[in-house]
Order: C-alpha cells, then sequence, then structure tokens
C-alpha cells in the first residue's frame, strides 16, 4: 500500500501518517511500499545544481507553502511536547539570495582549493559554483577568494563571509603562507575586490591585515564597530522579522532589558532607556561605542547571563524584557524571569526545543505565551528562529 507524506521531520526527511521517513519527501508525495517517493503538489524543482549534496539547504524540494508549515509545525510540535498550545503567526520567510553571513569551509590540496558548504554530516566540502542563499555580494566573494586561497592557504581552514555596511567582511580561521609573495596577494584581492576588511585566525584571536576604513553594521540606524566573526541576524529580511515582532511585543514600554543583546540589534532599535547584558566583551565595547557616539540611552553591561543571571528583583525594576540566547536556550535567566513580575517577555530563540523548555517553566510561574512569530531566515535549511510574546497573568 502506498502512503501519503503528511509532514517534514526537524532533520528534513518526509513523514507519512505511520512514521515512514524517506528522504527528499514534501508533503503531499506518495511513498510507494518500495519506498519510492512518487512527487506531489508541493515538491518543486531545486533550484541549485550543489542540491542535495551542500549542507547549505536540506530543503529546496519543498515550495514555500510546505517549507513555511515545516517552520510551524516544528515550533507547534515542541510547544505540545511541554503541554503548551499558542497561536503560531504565518512564517516570515527570507527570500533566495539574502544570507549575509556565512562559514564555509576551504581546503587546499594540491596547489588546487575547494571552498563551499560542507556536505551534510560529512567533511568534504561542497566546491561553490552556484548558491541560492548567498546575497550577490557574498557570492562574488567567493571565485576570486578561491584563488586568493589557492596561492596562500595551508591545508583547512574555516572561513566567515559577513556583508556589513562597507562591504564584504572575510575573516579566514587557519594558516596562511609567510612571506611578501603571500602579503601582496592578500592586499590585491582585497583591492580588486573593494573588501571591507580580511582578517586571519590562526589560533590567536583574528588579525586585521585589510581595513581601509573602520568597519560598522547598521542597527536601529545607528552604525556599531563590527568585531571579527561577530553574531549577526542571518539576513536584514530576518532582522526585520524579529525587530517588529518584538518591537510589537514590548509595546509602549520606556524602560527595557535586552539580554543575550549582541550588537544592539533589539537595543537599538527601541525608544527609551535599555539595559543591555551581553557575554562578548568585545561586542559589548562595540554596542558601547556605538550606543554613545549616537546618543542613544543604551546602558551595555559585559554579563554573563549563565553564572550571573538577573535576579527577579532585578527583573522587577523593567517594564519588558527581551532575551535571545543561544540554542542552548536560558535557563537560569528563566527561572529568575518566572519569579519574577516583569510585565512583558520577548523571547527570540534559534532552537524550538530550548523555548519549548524554557515556555513550560515560565508558563508554571505564571506567564501566558500570547502568540509566536516564526522567521525562516536559513531558507531551505532545517534552523527554525521565532519571536514570542509572554505576558504575566
Ligand atoms: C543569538 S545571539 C543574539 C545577539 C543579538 N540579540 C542579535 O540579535 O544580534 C546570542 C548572543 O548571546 C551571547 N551570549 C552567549 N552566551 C552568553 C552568556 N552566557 N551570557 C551573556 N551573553 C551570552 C552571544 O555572545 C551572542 O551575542
Amino acid at each position: 500500500m502506498s502512503d501519503l507524506i503528511v509532514r517534514v521531520a526537524a532533520r528534513g526527511e518526509g513523514v507519512t501518517a505511520d512514521g515512514r521517513h524517506a528522504a527528499f519527501a514534501a508533503p503531499g508525495d506518495t511513498l510507494t511500499p518500495e519506498n519510492i517517493v512518487l512527487p506531489g503538489p508541493h515538491q518543486q524543482a531545486p533550484p541549485c545544481r550543489h542540491f542535495p549534496q551542500c549542507g547549505g539547504c536540506q530543503l529546496q524540494h519543498l515550495d514555500d507553502e510546505s517549507y513555511a508549515a515545516f517552520l510551524t509545525d516544528r515550533i507547534t510540535g515542541a510547544l505540545a511536547a511541554q503541554g503548551v498550545a499558542a497561536p503560531i503567526r504565518p512564517p516570515a520567510l527570507s527570500p533566495p539570495r539574502t544570507r549575509r553571513r556565512a562559514a564555509l569551509q576551504a581546503e587546499s590540496k594540491g596547489g588546487a582549493v575547494t571552498l563551499g558548504f560542507s556536505e551534510g554530516a560529512s567533511h568534504n566540502i561542497v566546491d561553490l559554483r552556484d548558491c541560492w542563499i548567498l546575497t550577490p555580494a557574498l557570492f562574488a566573494v567567493i571565485a576570486p577568494l578561491r584563488k586568493l586561497l589557492a596561492r596562500v592557504l595551508k591545508g583547512r581552514a574555516r572561513i566567515h563571509l559577513t556583508e556589513i555596511d562597507q562591504g564584504v567582511d572575510v575573516l579566514i580561521e587557519g594558516k596562511i603562507a609567510d612571506g611578501l609573495a603571500a602579503i601582496e596577494a592578500v592586499t590585491a584581492f582585497c583591492l580588486a575586490n573593494q573588501i571591507a576588511r580580511l582578517a586571519i585566525d590562526d589560533g590567536i584571536g583574528p588579525e586585521t591585515r585589510w581595513e581601509p576604513d573602520g568597519v560598522t553594521i547598521t542597527l536601529g540606524g545607528v552604525a556599531v564597530p563590527f568585531p571579527a566573526g561577530s553574531f549577526l541576524q542571518a539576513t536584514r529580511e530576518g532582522e526585520g522579522a524579529l525587530v517588529a515582532a518584538v518591537k510589537e511585543a514590548v509595546g509602549g514600554a520606556t524602560v527595557c532589558a535586552d539580554l543575550f543583546a549582541g550588537l544592539g540589534t533589539f537595543a537599538l532599535s527601541l525608544p527609551g532607556k535599555v539595559y543591555a547584558a551581553e557575554a562578548g566583551r568585545d561586542v559589548v565595547l562595540a554596542l558601547q561605542a556605538g550606543a554613545a557616539r549616537a546618543g542613544r540611552a543604551v546602558f551595555a553591561e559585559h554579563r554573563d547571563l549563565f553564572r550571573r543571571p538577573l535576579t527577579a528583583a532585578e527583573c522587577d525594576r523593567f517594564h519588558a524584557i527581551i532575551l535571545d540566547p543561544p540554542r542552548a536556550g536560558a535557563k537560569e535567566q528563566i527561572s529568575q524571569l518566572a519569579a519574577s513580575n516583569v510585565p512583558i517577555i520577548a523571547y527570540v530563540s534559534c532552537n524550538p526545543s530550548s523555548f519549548a523548555r524554557d515556555t513550560d517553566i515560565l508558563c508554571k510561574g505564571g506567564y501566558t505565551l500570547d502568540w509566536v512569530q516564526p522567521v525562516g531566515q536559513f531558507r531551505w535549511s532545517t534552523h527554525v528562529e521565532l519571536a514570542g510574546r509572554f505576558r504575566r497573568t
């Protein structure tokens, strides 16, 4: 008997109602008893020639309707596992070719360099000749960078590319040849491609080799210095959707805290006074400098919120608290929030499972989850981002 694919599982396979899994299957496809996938109405022709080898995208075979449903299902499923239900809004999907940051792999072997994303669950690198997710500016750098690396790279490296205010920021984590020829090759590459900054980290932290003008990223209208390799929301559209959700969540609050603040994506987008806490030292210094220069009422503190979360009493000083922790969530901070009386919590998350676990703690502490806004800024990958509003009831 053939079975209909009804949903897409967390790791990207299609699943039938009775739990059979099939790779590259979309909802509406049919899975035959021989495990052959017969395409249905939600299969689309994957646009990229590197699909499915490239680990950058796992879901290019889904049309936007089923990709959006995948994001929603992941959140609904994680919340249901904790016994929580909440209204889930239609996902905000970033268009193709808008990813402004990427971590690629490079390997130099016999004078040739392979540069691209890793294959899924493997160390093999897909040599990127086509990409439907990177911004045109980032993709334009790939071919000249491959040529440069063929001259200077020793062994393997991780390459971080980020599009910032001045252009493309390149961070090479790996070993580069010494000597004048290598220095000249790096300079010529940067000049020819109008690179904003090039830094090399061979194990002791990023060393800048090229930066004609101080580099910045503009957040909430403020140009913030951009430390090499810093976190940035993956697309401008994703950042816009998350900022809009956070602003809506906090409403008219004029005294807010932004926890896990990074360079100030949310802190600098809010009116009124903002306390920002962040564990990255360079990042806090950058936020302080940007906010001070722009005359913004942002007080940024270097603070490890896992070891030293804001206490419930500290939380009570704010009208609203925003938090955007790493994938593990923020169990320690959430326990303090659950014991606080802060009226509104805007929780931004990149992991539905830790979000659902933290939601359960907040709900048991007397908060209600009003809504969740899913954000698909890692288009065609299995990453799910979201913002949710909690209200003390
Ligand atoms: C998902 S990023 C969010 C950054 C920022 N909200 C944004 O949107 O650009 C998480 C941030 O948490 C910071 N972080 C990680 N562990 C932390 C900790 N224990 N205490 C405080 N901040 C931490 C990271 O440095 C990073 O900037």
